[in-house]
């Protein structure tokens, strides 16, 4: 293992129900064991993510790595937060604690085990790059490492979000079942919205757009593959939009979704992958970053395709 100075570790002890502070017991055994000295930032309440990592980052050392501890969310927020540092290309190590672990899937590290995972971390000499999303809203850009979603999948996060089942469902590691559970609660519910596409190759007007994810790679909802050909290697973005349709039409294609990913090729699915594309939802309509809410409104984004630097052990 290559010595390191420090890890700075910002760690949400309140992510994946209790999963987070079981994984970080592990890592502090590990790390007291083998004398790695290390620094604990605990986020004390939601935001508290970008604050520390931004902190962190302006006055970063060399030898010092920041390791987030968390879910999807505290991940976002703490690659946010580096963004707005004076060195906004700090790189990142991350151990999933999360309850649905999105990034880690989208990866492919999502089999890798705490330890080991930290043991790559801790003896990688150069950063990866992986693919992240840039979306400028008109007032503030922001920085996603999953999806940004608007209609039905944003409408479940925001139900998920406040639903009593997801602590008990999350408790027993069903987070996946939480989503869906919601899901299935929000279809009737969410109704269609006008959207409109402007890509490179012109415009693209949907009357009853129903699902809408830009997507960094295949996974939303803990572990539902809304995109399966979406690599965060790619230097691209995928847009996936899916019309509203009722009755048996519906659970055909929703059986898909959940099943082989067939629904890409379904004719009532839209999906393009792009360096750069722009969003009017024309409407107000729930939203999600990375599993977080976002304010309902009518959604102006401009969205291009970026890359962050990762400590963290991808082919
Ligand atoms: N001490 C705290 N008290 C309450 N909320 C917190 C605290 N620290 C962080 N948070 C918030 O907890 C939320 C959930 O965090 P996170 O997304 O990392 O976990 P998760 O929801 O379990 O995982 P995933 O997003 O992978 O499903 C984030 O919005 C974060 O800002």
């Amino acid at each position: 293992m290559t010595k390191i100075a420090k890890l700075e570790i910002i760690l949400n002890r309140r992510a994946g129900n209790g999963e987070s502070i079981r994984i970080w017991k592990t890592v502090k055994k590990f790390l007291k064991k083998n004398e790695i000295d290390f620094q604990i930032h605990t986020t004390q309440k939601n935001g508290d993510g970008v604050r520390i990592a931004k902190d962190l980052a302006d006055s970063i050392e060399k030898q010092t790595k920041i390791l987030v501890l968390g879910g999807d969310g505290t991940l976002n927020q703490s690659v946010n937060g580096v963004k707005l540092s004076k060195n906004p290309d700090t790189p990142l190590a991350y151990i999933p604690a999360g309850s649905g672990n999105d990034f880690s899937r989208g990866i492919k590290i999502n089999h890798i085990k705490p330890i080991v995972l930290l043991q790559s971390i801790l003896s990688m000499e150069n950063p990866r790059q992986i693919d992240i999303g840039r979306a400028i809203f008109p007032d503030q850009t922001k920085y996603f490492v999953n999806n940004i979603g608007i209609g039905l999948d944003a409408n479940t996060v925001y139900t998920t979000n406040h639903s009593k089942r997801k602590d008990f469902l999350n408790k027993l590691k069903l987070g996946t079942l939480a989503y869906v559970s919601s899901l299935i609660k929000v279809i009737k519910e969410q109704g269609a919205f006008p959207l409109t596409v402007t890509t490179k190759d012109g415009i693209k007007k949907f009357d009853q757009a129903y699902i809408v994810s830009a997507t960094n790679h295949p996974y939303f909802g803990g572990g539902i593959a809304i995109d399966p050909i979406a690599t965060p290697f790619d230097g691209k973005l995928d847009l996936v939009v899916v019309n509203k349709i009722k009755g048996r039409t519906f659970v055909k294609l929703f059986s898909k979704l959940l099943t082989d990913g067939s629904h890409l090729q379904d004719e009532n699915v839209w999906h393009i992958q792009e360096k750069e594309f722009t969003l009017s939802s024309l409407h107000d309509e729930y939203g999600q970053m990375d599993g977080e809410e976002l304010t309902p409104q009518e959604f102006e984004i401009n969205f291009e395709v970026s890359s962050h630097p990762f400590w963290l052990p991808v082919e």
